[in-house]
C-alpha cells in the first residue's frame, strides 16, 4: 500500500508534537523514522495505525481516507518495544491470535492458520519454538514472535516502533538483517521508528529525520551524512563543533582553519557558521596557531585532543591513533586545524535549532 499524508498536525495540550507533516511512503517501501527522544515519532505513527488521531491533515492509503476508517479495519502490523505476548499462550498460539479472534465468516480453518504459522515459524527461524511460552524465550526470540503476530495477519502496513529497543548490540544487528529478509519476503510497506542512527541507515530504505515535530530531511543514508538539510540535522549526524567562518564568493575562510576541502556553496557573502564532526578536524603542528592543544586522550584506537582558540574556544578533533601525525600534538604545540568536511549555514537560527534537546547521543557540547 502506498501512504500519503498531508499538512498533519497535533498537539497535546500546549505542546505541539506534529508540526505540519507531509510524507509519502511508496508501496512495498521500507522507510525509518529517525529523531531524537520527543521529536513526534511515535506519535506518527499511532496515528497510521489509528491508535491517535490529528488536529489537521489527511492519511491516504491506496487513495483510501485513513481517518475515516477505525483502527481494526485498517489491517495493520504494529510492534511496540516493549511488546506483550500472552504470557498463558505458547508461541504458536500467540503468532495465530490475530487470525483465531477474526470473526467467523473471516476467520480461515484451523488447518490454514497452522499452515500459516508454520510458515511464519521458519521464516522468523524459531520453528524450534512452538511449544515454548513467552517466559521461556531469550529477549530477541520473544522480539520474532511479537513480529510473527504482527505478520500472520498479512498486514497491509508495518509499522515497528522501537522493534529492538531493549536488546543488546549484537542481537539488535541480527534482528535488523533478518528483518530485511522479512520485508523483502512480505512485501509489505514498513514504516519503523527509531532514535539509532547506524538501525535506520543500514535498514531502511529511505530515512526520515524528524526533529521537535517537523521532517528535516527524507533521503538516504550518505546524502543525510554529507549533505544535511539544516544545522538539526547536522548535529545529529554527529556534527558537533561549530566554528564561526566568513563567506566570500562561495568559499568559506577563518583565521587559523585550513578550509581549501570543502566546496562551494551557493550562500551570501558575510559570517557563516560551519558545522563539522570531529573526525574531520585534523589538527597540524604550526607555529603560528593560532590554536593550541589543550588535552590528549588515547582511547587505544583513537586519539582525540581538545585545541583552543582564543576567541573561539574549545573544539575536539578525533584522529585513528595508529598513522596519525598525533606524535607531535601534545598539549601546549601551536596548531591549525584542517577541516576535511562539513558543513555551511547562514548564521541566522531557525526555531527548530532552538528545540534542539541537550541529550541527543552522538552530542558533544563545545564552547562557541
Ligand atoms: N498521550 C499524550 N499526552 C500528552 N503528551 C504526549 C502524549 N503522547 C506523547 N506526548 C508528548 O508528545 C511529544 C512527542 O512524543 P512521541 O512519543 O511522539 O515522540 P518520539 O519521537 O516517539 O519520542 P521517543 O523516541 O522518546 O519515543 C513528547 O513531548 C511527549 O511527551
Amino acid at each position: 500500500m502506498s501512504i500519503t499524508i498531508t499538512g498533519m498536525t497535533k498537539r497535546f495540550g500546549q505542546t505541539e508534537v506534529l508540526r505540519g507533516i507531509d510524507l509519502g511512503v511508496e508501496r512495498g517501501e521500507l522507510v525509518a523514522l529517525l529523531g531524537p527522544s520527543g521529536s513526534g515519532k511515535t506519535t506518527l505513527l499511532k496515528i497510521i495505525a489509528g491508535l491517535e488521531w490529528p488536529d489537521r491533515g489527511q492519511l491516504d492509503v491506496d487513495g483510501q481516507d485513513w481517518l475515516q476508517l477505525a483502527a481494526r479495519d485498517r489491517r495493520i502490523g504494529f510492534v511496540f518495544q516493549h511488546y506483550a505476548l500472552f504470557p498463558h499462550m505458547k508461541v504458536r498460539d500467540n503468532i495465530a491470535f490475530g487470525l483465531t479472534v477474526r470473526p467467523r465468516a473471516e476467520r480461515p480453518g484451523k488447518a490454514v492458520i497452522a499452515a500459516k504459522v508454520d510458515e511464519l515459524m521458519r521464516l522468523l527461524q524459531i520453528d524450534q519454538l512452538g511449544d515454548r511460552y513467552p517466559a521461556q524465550l531469550s529477549g530477541g526470540q520473544r522480539q520474532r514472535v511479537a513480529l510473527g503476530r504482527a505478520l500472520a495477519i498479512e498486514p497491509k502496513v508495518l509499522l515497528l516502533d522501537e522493534p529492538f529497543g531493549a536488546l543488546d548490540a549484537a542481537i539488535r544487528r541480527d534482528l535488523r538483517r533478518w528483518l530485511r529478509e522479512v520485508h523483502e519476503a512480505t512485501g509489505s510497506t514498513t514504516i519503523f521508528v527509531t532514535h539509532d542512527q547506524e538501525e535506520a541507515f543500514e535498514l531502511a530504505d529511505r530515512v526520515v529525520v524528524m526533529g521537535a515535530g517537523r521532517i528535516e530531511q527524507i533521503g538516504h543514508a550518505d546524502a543525510i551524512h554529507d549533505h544535511p538539510a539544516s544545522p538539526f540535522v547536522a548535529r545529529f549526524m554527529g556534527a558537533t563543533v561549530e566554528l564561526p567562518v566568513r563567506l566570500q564568493a562561495g568559499r568559506a575562510e577563518a583565521q587559523g582553519l585550513d578550509l581549501s576541502a570543502l566546496p562551494r556553496r551557493a550562500l551570501a557573502d558575510g559570517p557563516a557558521r560551519l558545522l563539522v564532526r570531529p573526525g574531520d578536524i585534523v589538527p597540524l603542528a604550526d607555529a603560528e596557531g593560532p590554536w593550541h592543544v589543550v588535552s590528549r586522550v588515547s582511547t587505544g584506537a583513537e586519539l582525540r585532543l581538545l585545541c583552543r582558540h582564543p576567541d573561539v574556544g574549545e573544539v575536539e578533533s578525533v584522529l585513528p591513533r595508529r598513522g596519525s601525525a598525533g606524535a607531535a600534538l601534545v598539549p601546549g604545540a601551536a596548531v591549525r586545524l584542517r577541516i576535511e568536511a562539513g558543513t555551511l549555514f547562514p548564521t541566522e537560527r531557525r526555531e527548530t535549532d532552538l528545540h534542539t534537546p541537550r541529550s541527543e547521543p552522538l552530542r558533544m557540547e563545545t564552547s562557541r
